[in-house]
């Protein structure tokens, strides 16, 4: 008889999370949240520690042939500090792990940290360690970032309840956008290496993807404004797959509204050219490491005229489900099809 076996494409990556945490035990009381939010929160005296890490790897997560080692570092770290935003927390420390193969030289591993460096210098935090190995396959990056907040100001995906407003900041699309521009002109480049690559028009989505940024002002203009969101998420996988985590975290159901949807004009006009519909961008596209978050009515008035902030619909009882009003005024299942790894 042979063994069972099952595909993690069966059950995805969210599924297969959920199945690894099924066996995690929490042993301490200051281990506040483990497995599940952007990033784990850890007691410390009269303040909590929030903890993530994510990994990035060549193929997966950058393309060389287009994306600079300089901007590959500072996304590393960028992608990072988004989870500990994403918490509502102030950054503090981050380390860096990385598998080198030997097509790197000490120079090219020099400009990868020039973009750490810059990184930590823009974001405030300290490289306080890691760790260097070789790779059979190609540059791995890894990045553990901590931060720290008051406990009460920890905001979790877990916390939004009905009638709160839906938040978005910035615009959405542009780096799936970007990334399919950059992809365009990497086969153009290698079908004609004499070619050069048209990027100029596509700076705007091109930066998107390549160099993302951590909303980080936008939580110390919260805190100046006093507002404490209910729940918030930064949005790596695409708006509707993120709306699903806070739906399933919160046990809520949320309604938001096509018209509402923030999307930048450069993101729109190549998404047409390209003949991808703009909206199924804002809505899937990965990457924008902007913040979804939802808050209580009555801050709505601290943060109505900000003009980065989108209220882009509100949360309703979970058998009221997850919906978008399109522009004709039809209410259409919302569909997580973000990004999958498997
Ligand atoms: N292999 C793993 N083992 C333990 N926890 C994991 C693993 N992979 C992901 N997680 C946890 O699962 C949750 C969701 O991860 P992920 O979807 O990557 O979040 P994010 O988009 O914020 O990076 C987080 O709490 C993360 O720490
Ligand atoms: C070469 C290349 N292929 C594909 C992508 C698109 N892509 C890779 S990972 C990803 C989603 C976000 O990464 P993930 O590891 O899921 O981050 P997390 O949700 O853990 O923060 C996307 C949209 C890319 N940026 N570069
Ligand atoms: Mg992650």
């Amino acid at each position: 008889m042979s063994e069972k076996r099952t595909e993690i494409s069966e059950i995805g990556e969210f599924g297969l999370i959920d199945h690894l945490n099924e066996k995690i035990k929490i042993r301490h009381t200051s281990t506040l949240k483990g497995i599940g939010d952007d990033a784990a929160v850890i007691e410390s005296g009269d303040h909590v520690k929030v903890v993530t890490t994510d990994l990035l790897l060549e193929g997966v997560h950058f393309d060389l042939s287009y994306a600079p080692l300089t901007h590959v570092g500072f996304k590393a770290v960028a992608v990072n500090i988004s989870d500990v935003a994403a918490m509502n927390a102030i950054p503090k420390q981050i380390t860096v792990s990385i598998a080198l193969s030997n097509r790197f030289s000490v120079e090219a591993v020099d400009a990868l940290y020039s973009g750490i460096n810059a990184a930590a210098d823009h974001y405030g935090v300290d490289v306080v360690g890691g760790d260097t190995t070789a790779s059979r396959s190609g540059l791995v990056i890894s990045v553990t970032a901590i931060g720290e907040a008051k406990k009460e100001q920890i905001a979790y995906r877990s916390g939004a309840k009905e009638n709160d407003i839906i938040c978005v900041t910035g615009d959405l699309g542009g780096a799936l956008v970007g990334l399919q521009i950059l992809e365009r002109e990497k086969q153009v480049f290698m079908s004609n290496p004499d070619m050069k690559p048209e990027l100029e028009k596509y700076q705007i989505v091109t930066a998107r993807q390549l160099r993302p940024e951590a909303r980080m002002d936008i939580i110390h203009e919260l805190r100046e404004l006093e507002v404490i969101p209910t729940s918030m998420m930064d949005i790596s996988d695409g708006l509707a797959s993120e709306l699903f985590h806070i739906c399933k975290a919160s046990k809520v159901g949320v309604t938001i509204y096509e018209d509402k949807l923030p999307i930048d004009k450069q993101t729109y006009d190549t998404a047409v050219e390209l003949g991808l519909d703009p909206i199924t961008c804002v809505l899937n596209g990965g990457e924008d490491y902007e913040l979804l978050f939802t808050i209580d009515q009555k801050d709505f008035l601290k943060l109505e005229k900000h003009p980065d902030i989108h209220f882009i619909g509100h949360v309703t009882k979970e058998e009221d489900g997850k919906y978008l009003v399109t522009k004709s005024g039809t209410a259409a299942q919302l569909k997580a099809q973000g990004w999958k790894h498997f």
